[in-house]
């Protein structure tokens, strides 16, 4: 244990008097009312919930509605527009309070609309994100009425028994009642850095929190060993709970994409205002004004144009779009726990995935067994153990008479099964088995093996040597029946085991393992990686009968060599397609193994990773590298195999520095800080440990690769969205400020002016136009777009550059001219249904205004299909998306209400148009849909 003057002294909770870390544990639980044996009733867990609440930390209260509701009028727009309307309120009351305030009624009823879609679409968001949450919940075991069950660590209550084991987080702080060589890593609570060993035994004085070793703490993590421990305390009562309220480290998650969005809405917004300033001064001076109500229509004028030409609505929509795209990709397994990592797996380059289990089945068969004196194959595949051994293909094939062989065989696989922690079933005709499928294939194999499930018959456990990914070696020590001397049989990776190994079997002795059975052992080791074998040796050693089960690795040398096995792990079907998937979109694909380096380059080459004759890199090599070195190795080497978990971080680092973008899988405890490190660490959902599930920002439901591939299809998809409904949110507010802008300017060049029948002052559109514009534009299509099936092709592409933003050049070019050629059209168009306008005759002011304003909704609705692609033609895959073209059907649909409807015509100022008006306003309107089609043309052919 570390000293305790290294660490800063951690915030410390008055314990529970009297403190329970020194109390006798059993003194502990009977105060808590639990018998460590059986650990609470479920009815009396749940009483306790119901009484303490979740355990949970949480240092904030919820936002109450009132709050959200008050905050949707927090926007300082939102606010501009509120006093415009009470300006024109008091206006209306001076000057004898004729009629309704129309303006005003409508303007507030406009901004209470917005709040109501702003707050749908926060709740949205907001319960989007909850679900994630849920789905990713840290999971505790404990013993409920005598069983061991699986619960939510927030369902965790004072007195529940914790099961731990490598790799759980602790989910209470708790009194530990046993300990098998527990090692619990603290540094979240106290910074050591090195796991600390912990012990049941009673504390004999009160110690500082790192030195309690008979204590674990909640947001800690089992790093290797077993215990059991009771909960002395839950949610902000814990020692984290502490720490939380002094943090108040609820903060909410703001995604960088957020970020710059929300700057570009700020800029927008100063900008606009500043635009509006000038239009009203203009509009005053052009109109002369002079009376209080003309000046209020300016002023709205002003307002409406600077609330209608910022897109507010933005933020949110975005949100929900990233919270709905993250939705989806958990609907396919991929549970990304932070919308930020949605974003940033649209840019992964370079993903580096372990072998087993995730690019492989997980489903081990031993068919191959070589010993000193020659090579058995078992038939079948699977965990049924239906097969029979055979004389191996290396003797020919046939029947196995060999009797040597045969011993040697039995004691392969029989020594397999005793250095083992898996268990084979039946129930029902139906064959299941528990615990590491490594270790299942060998009790499978020993079925097939007549003689074998004999011979290990009776043995007794009296240790272990637990495996680990860095050892790469598990050992057992057993007691035989009757009174036979006590073994270690060890099995392990073949590299690893032989040079502890100094003699081999052969038939019934142990000979000195010479030069000469060395090479040949290996040579096997070699033939069945090569024939994508994974590999795994077996070996003894006879040890004294009071053998303790302690210090046993002391043991793990001067073996006798027992042979190895071959098991095959098919490759997942669908993974190779997903490899040419990842690598045409400029992905690289990366294995890096714990297996042999021959086996994986093998099953690398077999899924189109690397080709055939490529090199693998092992972990000890890696070792030897300095940061350079491993720079260079990384850049050129995609297999790595025989990596103990540290590889893997100096991989990521290598690969960062480089300036990639790395998700990195995982599933062991040690693979946290790789994961930590990766820009998106993806733990296995069925395989991986708790631990490793906290610090990965992905979880695969199915610890599938092709999953992954998957998500970042998905990750693109939404990026792309995100890119589309700001080209069409931006484009379309340009178009509005380019026709008011424009419009009072040129008010006399467009017969504006004289066409003033009662209105003092003359504006191309009124402040409510321009409003319900906003409304009924922005949210709808935007919304739409975010949830848009994929319109480019987006695995066809090199990943996003990680610095590249969002809102860059080519996309301002494309709004700034769309917006242009909105605005020419909406004027172009009053102006032809002036009096004195193109057509001959006119029509008056408000119907001409009324096509004005038409033609520019039904331009943004066009500009809903430009805006799908960049460069792509807005009539491919055009009806792909449904809620595109519901919102563009329902947008017409309003347009024509708030056209032909008479109670709207007074609210917004509008006249019925007849079919003349409509064909016009149709065909202006398209021509921002052939501006665009244009411009792409040429990018295109200039692309080309
Ligand atoms: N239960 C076990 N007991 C003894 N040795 C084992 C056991 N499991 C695996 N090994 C040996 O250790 C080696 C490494 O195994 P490890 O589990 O670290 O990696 P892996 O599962 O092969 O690969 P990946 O890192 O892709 O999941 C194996 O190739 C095998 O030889």
């Amino acid at each position: 244990m570390a000293t305790p003057q290294q660490r800063t002294p951690p915030p410390s909770v008055p314990l529970p008097a009297p403190d329970p870390s020194v109390r006798d544990a059993a003194d502990v639980a009977a105060d808590l009312g639990v018998d460590p044996a059986t650990g609470l009733t479920d009815a009396e867990a749940a009483r306790r919930l119901a009484h303490d609440g979740p355990n949970e930390l949480r240092s904030r209260p919820p936002v109450p509605v009132w709050r959200k509701v008050l905050d949707q009028f927090r926007d300082p727009l939102v606010a501009l527009l509120l006093v415009a309307v009470a300006i024109s309120l008091v206006v209306w009351w001076v000057e004898g309070a004729h009629g309704l305030p129309v303006d005003a009624v409508v303007i507030a009823a406009i901004v209470v609309l917005n709040a109501v879609l702003g707050l749908v679409q926060e709740s949205k968001a907001e319960s989007a994100v909850a679900a994630l949450r849920s789905m990713t919940e840290a999971m505790s075991t404990v013993l409920r009425d005598g069983r061991r069950v699986t619960v939510r660590s927030a369902e965790l209550v004072r007195g529940d028994v914790l099961v731990l084991g490598e790799g759980d987080a602790v989910g209470a702080d708790a009194r530990l009642l046993t300990a098998t060589a527990l090692r619990v890593q603290e540094s979240s609570l106290t910074g050591e850095s090195e796991a600390v060993l912990k012990d049941a035994a009673v504390l004999p004085a009160p110690a500082p929190l790192g030195d309690r070793f008979d204590m674990v703490y909640k947001g800690t993590a089992v790093a290797q060993g077993v215990g059991r421990a009771v909960v002395v305390a839950t949610g902000m009562d814990t020692q984290m709970g502490a720490i939380a309220r002094l943090l108040d480290s609820t903060e909410e998650e703001v995604t960088p994409l957020q970020r710059e969005i929300a700057h570009v809405s700020k800029v927008l917004g100063l900008t606009v205002i500043g635009i509006a300033v000038v239009v009203m001064v203009l509009a005053a001076v052009v109109n002369d004004v002079r009376t209080p109500a003309d000046l209020v229509t300016v002023l709205l004028l002003g307002v409406s144009l600077a609330v209608a030409a910022v897109p507010e609505g933005l933020p949110a929509i975005l949100s929900v779009v990233l919270a709905v795209g993250v939705q989806a990709m958990a609907r396919r397994s991929a549970v990304v726990k932070k919308l930020h990592s949605a974003e940033t797996l649209g840019s992964a380059s370079v993903i580096a995935s372990d072998k087993t289990g995730t690019l492989t089945k997980n489903e081990m068969t031993i068919q191959r067994v070589v010993t000193a004196s020659g090579e058995v194959t078992l038939t079948g595949v699977g965990y049924r153990p239906d097969g029979e051994a055979v004389a191996g293909p290396a003797d020919g094939g046939g029947p196995l008479t060999d009797e040597a062989l045969t011993r040697e065989a039995v004691m392969v696989l029989g020594g397999g099964s005793l250095a083992n922690d898996a268990q084979l079933t039946r129930a029902d005709g139906e064959w299941t088995v528990q615990g590491d499928p490594t270790e299942a294939a060998f009790l499978v194999a020993a079925h097939k093996l007549a003689g074998t499930v004999d011979r290990v018959a009776g043995f007794e456990r009296r240790g272990e040597v637990p495996f680990t990914s860095e050892r790469k070696l598990m050992s057992a020590l057993v007691d035989p029946p009757g009174d036979g001397a006590w073994a270690l049989v060890t099995k392990g990776a073949p590299d690893v085991l032989l040079p502890r190994c100094t003699d081999v079997q052969v038939g019934d002795t142990a000979v000195p393992l010479d030069d000469e059975l060395r090479a040949a052992a290996l040579a096997a080791v070699e033939r069945l990686s090569g024939q994508a074998y994974r590999t795994l040796g077996v070996a003894y050693r006879r040890v004294p009968e009071d053998t303790g089960p302690e210090g046993l690795e002391v043991h793990e040398s001067d073996l006798v060599y027992l042979g190895v096995v071959g098991i095959i792990d098919p490759p997942r079907p669908e993974v190779a397609t997903a490899v040419a998937e990842a690598r045409r979109a400029g992905i690289r694909i990366m294995m890096i193994t714990g297996d042999h380096p021959v086996t994986a380059t093998r099953i690398a080459s077999d899924l189109g990773i690397v080709e055939p004759d490529a090199r693998a890199v092992t972990g000890t090599e890696l070792d030897e590298l300095d940061a350079a070195g491993l720079r260079e190795t990384t850049r050129g080497v995609s297999v790595y195999a025989r990596v103990a978990p540290q590889n893997k971080l100096q991989i990521v680092d290598a690969l960062q520095a480089d300036g990639h973008v790395v998700a990195m899988t995982g599933d062991g405890v040690n693979d946290a800080p790789a994961l930590k490190t990766a820009d998106i660490g993806v733990a296995m959902g069925i395989t991986g440990t708790e631990v490793t599930k906290e610090s990965a920002k992905m979880i695969l439901g199915d610890d599938n690769f092709a999953t992954i591939v998957a998500a970042v299809r998905q990750g693109r998809i939404i990026f792309d969205n995100i890119k589309k409904f700001l080209r069409y949110l931006l484009s379309s507010n340009m178009g509005e400020v380019c026709t008011v802008l424009f419009g009072v300017v040129f008010a006399g060049v467009l017969g504006l002016e004289g066409a003033a029948g009662g209105e003092a002052v003359v504006v191309p559109l009124l402040a409510t136009q321009i409003l319900w514009i906003n409304l009924v534009t922005d949210s709808g299509p935007a919304l739409a777009m975010g949830v848009d099936p994929e319109t480019d092709d987006v695995m066809a592409r090199p990943p996003r550059g990680p610095h590249e933003r969002i809102i860059d050049a080519r996309m301002w070019t494309g709004v700034l001219s769309i917006g242009l050629v909105m605005g020419l059209a909406t004027l172009l168009t009053i102006d032809i249904f002036l009096p004195g306008g193109l057509v001959e005759g006119g029509d008056d002011l408000t119907v001409a205004r009324t096509a004005g304003f038409t033609t520019l909704v039904l331009a943004q609705l066009f500009n809903v299909l430009n805006s799908r692609s960049e460069t792509t033609s807005a009539f491919h895959r055009m009806f792909a998306g449904r809620w595109l073209w519901a919102a563009i059907g329902l947008g017409v649909v309003l347009q024509v209400a708030v056209v032909e409807v008479p109670f709207l015509q007074v609210a917004f100022g509008t006249a019925g148009l007849d079919l003349a008006h409509w064909a016009v306003a149709v065909g202006m309107a398209s021509t921002v849909l052939w501006f665009d089609e244009l411009r792409k043309l040429v990018w295109r052919a200039r692309e080309r």
